[in-house]
């Protein structure tokens, strides 16, 4: 018989589980050893488990005794404590800022900066704006991680602590985006594998640098699934490797360094709105293209210059490049080629005072990002399909190269009635940055002539999506989420590969019909509009 482990919890714990894109779902443990009867002999799950009515009340089994798939239940917000723990705000600073000095000294740190009060937290349901008083801070640290592992690359990690701190340990999010088993999608490393490793680390040592010391640990722990573990260090292994071997290969260095940003490489306009920081300086630079819809000058002509040469020479190079989604075959997640402490400034100095200008709350704080640059070319790919973005705030900038067409066109939001309706068609211009929340529909007509670069990023905001702002825009949300539509879809607004009347007003395009024709799910049955028809799917 295989060695059976203790079991974390027991029948009456409250426990959280992870259900994935639905995120976590809370309830208590009802039985133990759990087994159904058309399992076959031996097969057994850790826990049966009753979610709470809120969650549906059903009964669901936890498959593995793992942090990742069942934890202690999670506090429902992470920004303010229970009352009786809370501390004078001016303390909680205090001790942050002289443990951050300290962290300084601490083997591997590249950089320790904060604390700092976020600009905007969750409650649990509702976005607030912190105080002096009530904190959150966080602590943004720059680290190697543990030497002669996969993950000994270039880190940035935020710690977010509360009024709390230190009884309250502080969250750890991995703002790289490194592989790995105990980090979320949204990049929160495992609260209930945090909390046992700091129990492995002397309480002598100061909170933060404690949280650092357990943080690093985890990330090269062997994990409880040690196949996981060991491919998601592959993985992590081979962006290492191929950000080794272009680092021989880069042809502007500059552009891979931390200050690679600056009043060089920025358009003028951009660098004085930037300097001065005022509400009416980051409107004097903005065009408000439509609603929600925003454009001002980002690089200067050189660096755009200097950019797409680098992604002709990284083509060139032959190494691999992982694709930024699955509907474009040449872009570049530039991440991966070793941009991400140049990027990391770009996005955290430079973009977020403009998502908080544009977008208070949803754009007050970002934490990860996806970044990548797409390319269009006759005879490659021309276009991109209408879609939403799996980011709450997109930028997108134009590198160049000259090109004709390839008109960015603007829909609705996500599920509301006229989510399918026209609202811009925006003309890229070099230079230019286009900003827009991820919910929004949009496309990019095919280009006719030339050549077109763009660099996209993907901006998310943890605060954001735990609150009840985030579920109604959600992808995951497709039964609650959309409204009814107020009529037939304007043609440019059409998906074909998620609308499922996209053949009764339009045309597929070569294979596009094999691939997609009566595969659609949008509208949602709900949500259709009046005589609605669906395309018929092939034989
Ligand atoms: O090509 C463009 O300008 C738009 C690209 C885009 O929307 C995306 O990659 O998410
Ligand atoms: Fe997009």
């Amino acid at each position: 018989m295989a060695e059976t482990r203790a079991l974390r919890f027991k029948v009456g714990d409250r426990v959280s589980c992870n259900m994935g894109s639905e995120g976590w779902a809370h309830g208590k443990v009802v039985a133990l050893h759990y087994r159904e009867d058309h399992w076959p002999p031996g097969k057994e799950a850790p826990y049966q488990v009753e979610l709470d009515p809120s969650f549906g009340g059903a009964l669901i089994y936890a498959p593995a005794d793992v942090a990742r798939v069942i934890r202690q239940e999670l506090a429902s917000t992470f920004s303010l404590p229970e009352e009786k723990d809370a501390r004078p705000g001016a303390e909680v600073v205090e001790a942050l800022r002289s443990e951050v000095a300290r962290l300084q000294e601490e083997p591997g740190v590249l950089r320790a900066l904060g604390p700092e009060l976020m600009a905007v937290a969750e409650d649990g349901a509702e976005l607030f704006v912190p105080t002096e008083s009530t904190g959150p801070w966080t602590v943004t640290l720059v680290v190697t991680g543990p030497t002669g592992t996969a993950y000994e690359a270039y880190l940035r990690l935020q710690l977010k602590a509360n009024s709390a701190w230190p009884k309250a340990p502080a969250e750890v999010r991995v703002h790289s985006w490194i592989h790995n088993p105990l980090i979320s999608k949204e990049g929160v490393l495992d609260e209930a594998a945090l909390a046992e490793a700091l129990a492995d680390h002397s309480d002598a040592l100061s909170p933060l640098c404690r949280t650092l010391r357990a943080a690093r640990a985890l990330l090269s722990a062997p994990g409880i699934d040690e196949e996981e573990a060991e491919d998601a260090a592959e993985s992590n292994r081979q962006r290492c490797e191929v950000v080794a071997q272009y680092s021989h290969l880069r042809k502007h260095r500059n552009l891979f360094e931390l200050d690679a940003y600056s009043a060089e490489t920025l358009h003028p306009e951009f660098w004085k709105a930037f300097s001065e920081n005022t509400a009416e300086a980051w409107s004097a630079i903005m065009t408000s293209e439509a609603s929600e819809v925003y454009s001002f000058p980002l690089f200067n002509r050189d660096f755009c210059a200097a950019f797409i040469e680098e992604m002709d020479s990284f083509h060139g190079s032959g190494l691999p490049a992982r694709r930024p989604n699955s509907m474009n075959n040449y872009g570049i997640v530039v991440n991966e080629i070793g941009m991400e402490p140049a990027l990391d400034q770009l996005v955290h100095t430079f973009l977020q005072p403009v998502a908080q200008h544009l977008f208070r709350g949803v754009g007050s704080h970002v934490d990860r990002h996806h970044t990548f640059v797409v390319r269009y070319k006759v005879g490659e790919d021309l276009g991109l399909d209408m879609h939403t973005d799996d980011s709450d705030v997109t930028f997108n900038v134009c590198l160049g190269k000259d090109f004709k067409g390839a008109g960015l066109q603007f829909c609705g939001n996500q599920g509301a009635p006229d989510h399918r309706h026209a609202s811009l068609c925006y003309q890229h211009q070099l230079g230019r940055c286009v900003v827009h929340r991820g919910h929004r529909r949009h496309g990019a007509d095919d280009i006719t002539e030339g050549e077109r670069l763009n660099l996209i990023l993907w901006t998310r905001n943890i605060e954001y999506r735990r609150s009840r702002y985030w579920s109604r825009h959600n992808l995951q949300s497709r039964s609650t989420g959309y409204q009814r539509e107020t009529g037939p879809p304007d043609k440019v607004c059409l998906s074909f590969t998620h609308d499922r009347d996209y053949g009764v007003f339009k045309e597929y395009a070569g294979r596009t019909k094999m691939q997609h024709c009566g595969k659609g799910w949008c509208p949602p049955h709900h949500a259709e509009y009046a005589d609605f028809q669906a395309e018929q799917p092939l034989d």
